[in-house]
């Protein structure tokens, strides 16, 4: 169990591993989502995208060096992956808890401390008093398949696969009961679903410009968080990029979870050659949009606070490059460094790709971000994150 320390206030993040026996059989994503992939219980096999894979060659040797072969290594064999089970703290878990724990894993877990304001404690008063936050991800040394949770009528979902690196911009947010929080780009709503288990927000707005994803993200809500709370969520369909301007500094907290070159499934892009031309065109432009929501995001987040910025592609454009293009054309704005916050903290259960040469010869200037990058037995990532705070 890790005691976690976000902005003053204690939390507990349950991370531990689980026992199981079904096994993972050989299962190649085709979807854009790691967390809608992990939880399909058959997907076809596809063929890894020769294209594709020899421009990650040249352009990961050069950025990541000697850690590059074994990212690689876990990246073209999804019968390795591992992935992380959230349970839903508004949802009957005991007797998930036992299986996940299985036979080898006493339950020892404690209550966090934590505390519920007046307005909050309002939606607390019906016959069914809310939970306290808490965040308990379980993970399996091996790639253990666990199945997607079933659909039974009037319940919610106890629990959410996904990618486990997908909390570290969660847990950076640091989100405190009564903030307002916007989550600019949100489809499928994993991000939001954990942010939802760490506090009660005063409000958070999830926002999908997709039309058809935000409404994959509205079921995915409806499904894992109770009607008492429908006061506080929103979902809206807005061009990220000019939602800064139409709600500037209306919020506390603003998650930035970019579409990106999402390197797991784009390896194994279906259609070839063709295919590949046409996502290598779309990872050099994919840096405009994220610069372009990221500067957003700040204008949208109130002096004092914070905006993550996350995405799931090892690419140095779409990641350091972005957050350093911001941070020079934006005043008033400096980088966290969560090196020390969240790095040293999770080094045993993430591999985190160590801080550029120039971050150590400066001494105390923050590195750009966070790069979880997979390595066999901890699989987890690709996964960059940084936090810009607005300081006027
Ligand atoms: C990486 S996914 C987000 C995953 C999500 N945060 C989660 O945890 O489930 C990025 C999302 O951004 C959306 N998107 C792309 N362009 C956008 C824009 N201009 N404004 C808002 N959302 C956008 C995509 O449709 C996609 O659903």
């Amino acid at each position: 169990m890790i005691r976690y320390l976000v902005s003053g206030e204690l939390f507990y993040l349950q991370w531990r591993h689980f026992g199981s026996s079904r096994r993972l059989s050989c299962n190649v994503s085709n979807g854009t989502d790691h967390e809608q992939d992990l939880s399909r219980e058959t997907v076809p096999i596809k063929q890894v995208c020769k294209l594709l894979l020899d421009h990650f060659d040249k352009q990961y040797s050069e950025e990541l060096g000697p850690i590059w072969p074994s990212a690689r290594s876990v990246l073209l064999n999804p019968g390795c992956w591992q992935y992380g089970v959230i349970l839903n703290r508004f949802a009957h878990v005991s007797d998930l808890k036992q299986r996940l724990q299985g036979e080898t894993q006493p339950n020892t877990i404690s209550p966090p401390p934590y505390f519920v304001d007046d307005s909050l404690r309002q939606l607390n008063s019906g016959s069914h008093p809310l939970p306290p936050p808490s965040l308990q991800c379980f993970i399996h040394p091996t790639a253990v398949r666990f199945p997607s949770p079933p659909h039974r009528q009037g319940q919610l979902k106890s629990y959410y696969l996904l990618n486990a690196a997908s909390l570290l911009p969660v847990l950076a947010l640091g989100v405190q009961n009564g903030d307002r929080v916007l989550d600019l780009c949100s489809a499928p709503g994993g991000k939001a679903l954990a942010i939802l288990q760490t506090a009660y927000p005063a409000l958070l707005c999830c926002n999908e410009v997709d039309p058809h994803r935000r409404d994959w993200l509205a079921k995915t809500l409806e499904s894992f968080i109770p009607q008492s709370l429908s006061s506080t969520i929103t979902v809206s369909n807005h061009d990220g990029r000019i939602f800064g301007q139409r709600e500037a500094g209306m919020y506390d907290k603003v998650l930035v979870d970019a579409p990106c070159s999402n390197d797991r499934s784009w390896l194994f892009s279906s259609g070839g050659e063709q295919q590949g031309c046409l996502r290598l065109k779309e990872r050099a432009r994919l840096p405009i949009l994220q610069t372009e929501l990221l500067r957003s995001a700040l204008a949208a987040v109130r002096p004092g606070g914070v905006v993550v910025y996350s995405t799931c592609t090892l690419s140095r454009s779409e990641n350091q490059e972005v957050v350093k293009a911001v941070l020079n054309s934006c005043p008033g704005v400096e980088i966290d460094d969560l090196e020390e916050e969240l790095g040293l903290q999770l080094q045993q259960h993430f591999r985190f790709a160590p801080p550029c040469p120039n971050h150590a010869l400066l001494g105390h200037t923050p590195s750009c971000g966070l790069l979880v990058v997979p390595h066999p037995g901890q699989t987890w990532g690709p996964m960059f994150l940084s936090r810009i705070r607005r300081t006027h």
